[in-house]
């Protein structure tokens, strides 16, 4: 599904929590959304999924606006960090709403996952431990196979193993059927080598908006005498700087082969370290 994003804005009383955003996702990609505290992912995502208006702005999805429109949302599922199902329903009522809503709903996986995660179909809502309240999310979220799913933060609770579960599952159903996910997090090292496009936001603006795969060959670090690394960086996109003791690390976007071509120390720079750095250097502006 196609999804165009035109000065995009929302502004809660005078705050503009998102400012003026455009960008379009053409084809089922894994998409990080990245951002500090505060960035504006969560209130992109209610707003993409048709939960909440723009103030400015729109979202269109294969042309058509999300809000309040089920021929659209059920090619949506988003799940969110907390509070994503009532209370007082159990699980197997959540899954049965869902199997309703979902045209796309697969059982097969919902009970595949539902024994892999351990949960208890009697159980209600609100007796479900954090993790397992979040396992729920991530089945729903896979089983539905909306084609567009979103993830935000939805690994709440969970242990390194049970996350790992949920990537390796969303890898197999990305890869046996593509379709367009979108996630948010902060735990970037974990998921980063999943990604296809990376989209940061900082202070509701997009700061960055690439492949991930240009991002590894083309944002690195570079490392020597402060002299040496100085003439180097002077006509390059230089994303952050520190010096200490004589030695120089600049963060650099572009050709990496010219970097080491020069024979100083060239390392390729992790997402979440770009992400921090990116961030900050806004910060500072
Ligand atoms: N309903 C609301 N009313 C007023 N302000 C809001 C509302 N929802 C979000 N905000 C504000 O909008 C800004 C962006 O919040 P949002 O939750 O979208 O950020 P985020 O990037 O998802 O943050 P986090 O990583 O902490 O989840 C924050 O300053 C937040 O306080």
């Amino acid at each position: 599904m196609k999804i165009d994003v035109n000065h995009l804005s929302k502004t809660y009383k005078n705050k503009k929590v998102l400012d003026d955003l455009s960008f379009t996702l053409t084809e089922p990609k894994i998409i990080g959304l990245l951002g500090r505290n505060g960035a504006g992912k969560t209130t992109f995502m209610e707003i993409l999924a048709g939960h909440i208006l723009a103030s400015e702005g729109a979202i269109r999805i294969n042309g058509a606006n999300p809000f309040d429109n089920q021929r659209l949302t059920e090619s949506i599922c988003l799940i969110q960090e907390t509070n994503n199902f009532k209370a007082e329903l159990k699980v197997k009522n959540v899954l049965q709403i869902y199997a309703y809503f979902y045209p796309t709903w697969d059982q097969a996986l919902a009970d595949e996952l539902i024994r892999k995660y351990q949960l208890d179909p009697d159980a209600k809502v609100k007796a479900l431990s954090k993790g397992m309240a979040s396992a729920l999310g991530i089945i729903v979220g896979l089983a539905s196979k909306a084609p567009i799913t979103i993830f935000d933060e939805p690994y709440i609770g969970l242990d390194a193993a049970a996350r790992k579960t949920f990537y390796d599952q969303l890898l197999d159903e990305y890869e046996s059927e593509k379709r367009t996910i979108i996630l948010s997090t902060h735990l970037i090292d974990e998921v980063s080598l999943m990604f296809e496009d990376v989209l940061i936001l900082q202070n509701g603006k997009l700061v960055l908006k690439e492949e991930a795969e240009q991002l590894r060959h083309r944002a690195y670090a570079v490392s020597g005498s402060a002299e040496d690394v100085e003439a180097f960086i002077q006509d390059k996109e230089i994303i952050h700087s520190e010096a200490f003791t004589g030695v120089m690390t600049a963060y650099v976007y572009g050709s990496m082969e010219q970097a080491k071509a020069t024979g100083l120390s060239v390392e390729s720079i992790p997402i979440q370290k770009l992400m921090i750095y990116l961030t900050e250097e806004k910060e500072a502006q």
